[in-house]
Parts: structure tokens; C-alpha cells; sequence
């Protein structure tokens, strides 16, 4: 089952916010659209969700299935001046549905809020709005989830707490779910696979490492006598005790991996560095 854009085009007058967009989404997977601010994530993400009609292009669902998407668009719009529980109440009546008690509870639980937490939710920090606001999208039961900045006013443990939220929601439901957002490494650390949006044009796609690994020039080796190196001199590199900051082309990585090896050096993780250049630069 797939969520399919094709050749998705849109213009706001002179503006090219979108131009021949395609992208897949699959059940069960976590893919990221990644691109800077007016890169056209929201306009793809509205279209989506039928709020804008684009030029050219469709979007698909197969097999097709009534109200088969959710999500946040922008950012989480919820009324401030209610409780998460009431909330979730008026937003589910809006849809039609007619949730219990213990209906509502079961929300809030599913997506780490408390229950007897009944002040207001402008009171709330960003990531318990991010959560409420993800729980109402899941109320209609989607196939597909689409995000739009969820790490967005985050702290890295709200970052962290929101990613396991969203592989959670993945594991146990096998939804799909589209990740817009500017901030390379958090949708990294959570996407299958990520598109590369600049300028309204999908300029660079792949599976997340993959993608990654081909766009970095720089890693990070760790090991805990990485300083005693010899080999590594012959490297661009900034040496530390326990670690090395090295400038590689993609070949040269497995060749420095073996040296190190037979100099008894034992690599415990060595993380890519993406070159943002690259990734964005539409002749890479
Ligand atoms: N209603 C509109 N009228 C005119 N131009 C628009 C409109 N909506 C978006 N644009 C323009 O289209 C381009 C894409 O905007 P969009 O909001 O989709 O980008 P974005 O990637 O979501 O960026 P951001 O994260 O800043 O919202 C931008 O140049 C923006 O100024």
C-alpha cells in the first residue's frame, strides 16, 4: 500500500513553490522530506491534504480508502484554552466519531500524556502539544501520518521523546508516515528514506544511510587508543585521544577501517558528518 505524489507542480503567481514533485510513501515506513524554510514543504503537505490545489500532478492512495490520511501541517493547531482531554473530545466530534471516556484516556495514553492532567493546554510545553496534536491525528485511525516540523521548538530530549513517539506509533500501527522537516540529523535518525526538497524540486533521494554516506566528506571514528594511530597521519584528520575527525572520500573509508585494524585499533562507531553543500547542490 502506497501514498504516491506524481509530478506535483504549483505556482503562487511568479513564485515556483513546487515543480514536478514525485514521492513514495509506503505503510509501515518513516519518510523524510528534508529542506530549508520555503523549500515548498507546507505546500506539498496542504495539497496533501486537498487544502491547495495543485497545478499539475496527482496524489494517489493504493488501494484507495476513505479518510486515509492525518497530520499536522505548520504547526500543532489545537484550542488553547481547553484541557488535552477536551481537546480531543471537540476535535473527534468534528469528525464524526463519539469517543467514551475510556476512549479518550486510551489516546492520551497512547501517546505518553498524562491522564489526569486537566489544565489548560497553552500551558502545555511543545512537546506534549506536539504529542496531543499527534494523537488527534491518529484519531480517524490513518493509514498515512504526514508531520510538518515536528521537532520544531524541541529540546533534544523533547526531540528524542517525540522520534520514539513517532517509531512507536510506526511498530504498533504499520502506518506510513512523511517527515518535513530542516534538521538533517533528527530526520535522519528516524527515516527510512529522505527526500532532498530545494526550491520546490526534489534534488536528491535515498535510502537515509546510503544518502548520507554519499553526501559526507567528513566522520567521526571513535576508538579508545584512536590516538596512538599511525596510519592516520597520512589523513586530513584532527586527532584526539579517543577520537579523529577526518576528511575521506567514500572509498577511502573501508581502506583507513582495515589499517586501523591491523594496527589493533578497534573502531567502536564511526559517524558520517553530511556535507550540507552537497546534499543541496542540485549538480552533486
Ligand atoms: N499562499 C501563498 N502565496 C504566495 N506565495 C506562497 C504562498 N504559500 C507559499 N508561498 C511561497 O511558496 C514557497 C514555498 O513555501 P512553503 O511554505 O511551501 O515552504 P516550506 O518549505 O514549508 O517553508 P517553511 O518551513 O518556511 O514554511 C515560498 O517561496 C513561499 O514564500
Amino acid at each position: 500500500m502506497n501514498l504516491s505524489v506524481k509530478d506535483i507542480s504549483k505556482r503562487y503567481g511568479k513564485v515556483i513553490a513546487l515543480h514536478k514533485v514525485s514521492l513514495q510513501c509506503a505503510k509501515g515506513e518513516i519518510v523524510g522530506l528534508l529542506g530549508r524554510n520555503g523549500a515548498g514543504k507546507t505546500t506539498l503537505f496542504k495539497i496533501l491534504f486537498q487544502l491547495v490545489e495543485p497545478d499539475s500532478g496527482q496524489v494517489e492512495f493504493s488501494p484507495s480508502k476513505h479518510k486515509t490520511l492525518g497530520g499536522i501541517i505548520e504547526k500543532p493547531g489545537l484550542y488553547g484554552y481547553l484541557n488535552a482531554y477536551d481537546n480531543l473530545k471537540v476535535f473527534s466530534r468534528m469528525q464524526g466519531l463519539r469517543l467514551s471516556e475510556k476512549d479518550i484516556e486510551l489516546c492520551l495514553q497512547r501517546v505518553g500524556l498524562p491522564i489526569d492532567r486537566t489544565d489548560q493546554v497553552q500551558n502545555f510545553s511543545m512537546g506534549m502539544k506536539q504529542r496531543l496534536a499527534i494523537a488527534i491525528a491518529l484519531l480517524n485511525q490513518p493509514s498515512y501520518l504526514v508531520l510538518d516540523e515536528p521537532f520544531s521548538g524541541l529540546d533534544p530530549i523533547g526531540i528524542k521523546a517525540i522520534s520514539s513517539l513517532i517509531l512507536d506509533v510506526v511498530a504498533k500501527d504499520k502506518i506510513g508516515v512523511l517527515i518535513a522537516s530542516h534538521l538533517v540529523d533528527q530526520l535522519s535518525a528516524i527515516s527510512d528514506r529522505i527526500y532532498v526538497i530545494n526550491n520546490g524540486e526534489i534534488i536528491n533521494s535515498g535510502e537515509t544511510q546510503q544518502l548520507i554516506k554519499d553526501h559526507s566528506s567528513y566522520y567521526t571514528l571513535y576508538a579508545s587508543n584512536i590516538g596512538e594511530s599511525e596510519s592516520l597521519k597520512k589523513y586530513q584528520a584532527e586527532i584526539f585521544p579517543t577520537k579523529a575527525i577526518i576528511q575521506l572520500k567514500g572509498h577511502q573509508l573501508v581502506d583507513l577501517l582495515q589499517e586501523l585494524q591491523e594496527e589493533n585499533i578497534e573502531i567502536t562507531s564511526y559517524v558520517p558528518e553530511v556535507d550540507f553543500e552537497k546534499l543541496f547542490d542540485v549538480k552533486a
